[in-house]
């Protein structure tokens, strides 16, 4: 045994040694297995969002200083003189086919004036917008005149229309455009009123031409700040005759206190004239008309409203009467603007709103050119329409 002994304690070491080898490498193999992919979706779901780092932002360094452009003063405009504006314009209302005219005449013209050239005369009459009631006055009166004076040549047939229109239209109203302070030290103050589109923005325009060609310091309140582009428009106007406009700083500013600014920065400047554009409302919304109300009160703390112009849209033909009624009931206006009478064959409209009112017509608007605005004058006006 003793000599066994030798040689069986190594044999039974490698034997040991063997079986202890033939466990472990299988095991370390296993181990050094890598575990599946994971999926990050998976992961993305069970784990806390991730905080998201923002973006490094590179400082861009400039090297150049900014270009400032140099603000070009753009060269005055001379607006057209006011004397004789309607007399140019006239042709217009011819011109727009007002076919009110050249239908009276052909039917008074006629030898023998029937019952049914009189019903005729009315329907034409009706159809330029001239209502109803002034309507049949007019009648009245040509009827009257054709029994004493019967119909004879054109002219004068033509002339006995003039003198009847011209009554209708009435020559007599105060068309003065009251833009003279109400006190010493004090600008006028014109506030311009209307429902969207009528024209308001581009007659407060028009009109701060016809005040320069007067030689009268103005100053523009763009108190429409509903619409935001109207402030820019106006400005635009205004910087055409090197008139200031005075604006909101924001969208959507409270428009009585762009309305008070106006009127104080008038007064402080010496201004003659300070105009208020104001946004176009609905006359059935009454939050819009308060708001009016309240341009209307917080102007006369500075300065007494002289004049409340009413923009109408003549191509709105009657409707426009309806709005001239509320508006003179929220804004106590003084005068008519009607625009657009270039495009329309319903110049009667003068006539029916001024008895809707009581208010006369101070200014028609009779194109989009800047200078097409003009103090209105019935006998001017009844010549356009009869085109003489
Ligand atoms: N043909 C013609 N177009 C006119 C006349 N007056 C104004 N317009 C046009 O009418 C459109 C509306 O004019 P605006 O001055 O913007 O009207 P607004 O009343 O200020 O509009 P809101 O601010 O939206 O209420 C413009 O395209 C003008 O050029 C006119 O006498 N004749």
């Amino acid at each position: 045994m003793t000599d066994v002994l030798p040689w069986l304690i190594p044999l039974l070491a490698v034997v040991v040694l063997g079986t202890v080898a033939a466990f472990l490498v299988p095991r370390a193999r296993r181990g050094a297995q890598l575990p599946p992919p994971v999926d990050p979706g998976a992961l993305m779901d069970l784990a806390e969002p991730p905080v998201v780092e923002p973006p490094l932002v590179e400082p861009v360094e400039t090297t150049e200083p900014p270009v400032v452009e140099p603000v070009e003063t753009p060269e005055l405009e001379r607006p057209a003189p006011t004397a004789g504006r309607l007399v140019r314009l006239r042709d217009r209302l011819a011109r727009s086919g007002s076919p009110l005219g050249a239908r009276l005449l052909a039917v008074l013209s006629r030898d023998h004036l029937t019952e049914d050239d009189w019903d005729e005369l009315e329907e034409t009459l009706l159809l330029a917008d001239v209502g109803a009631g002034p309507a049949g006055e007019l009648i009245e009166a040509l009827r009257t005149r054709v029994r004493v004076e019967g119909v004879g040549d054109p002219a004068a047939v033509r002339a006995m229309l003039r003198d009847e229109l011209v009554t209708l239209v009435g020559p007599d109203l105060d068309r003065t455009l009251h833009t003279q302070g109400a006190e010493p030290g004090t600008p006028g103050v014109v506030l311009v009123v209307g429902v969207n589109g009528t024209g308001k923005t581009t007659t407060v325009g028009k009109l701060a031409r016809v005040l320069v060609a007067d030689g009268r310091q103005v100053v523009l309140g763009a108190a429409d700040t509903f619409r935001a582009a109207a402030a820019d428009q106006l400005q635009t106007w205004g910087s055409r005759v090197g008139v200031p406009t005075v604006r909101a700083d924001r969208d959507g500013a409270d428009p009585a206190a762009v309305a008070f600014d106006a009127v104080r920065e008038g007064r402080s400047d010496g201004a003659d004239v300070v105009l208020v554009d104001t946004a176009g409302r609905l006359q059935n919304k009454a939050g819009l008309m308060d708001e009016l109300g309240k341009i209307t009160r917080v102007i006369t703390r500075e300065a007494a409203l002289t004049e409340v112009l009413l923009v109408l849209d003549a191509t709105t033909g009657q409707n426009g009467l309806q709005q001239a009624r509320v508006f003179g009931e929220v804004a106590g206006v003084t005068g008519i603007v009607l625009t657009k009478l270039d495009g329309t064959a319903k110049g009667g409209i003068v006539v029916a709103v001024q008895r809707e009112l009581g208010v006369p017509v101070k200014l028609v608007g009779l194109g989009e050119g800047p200078d097409d605005l003009a103090p209105f004058d019935a006998e001017q006006f009844v010549d356009g329409i009869l085109g003489g």
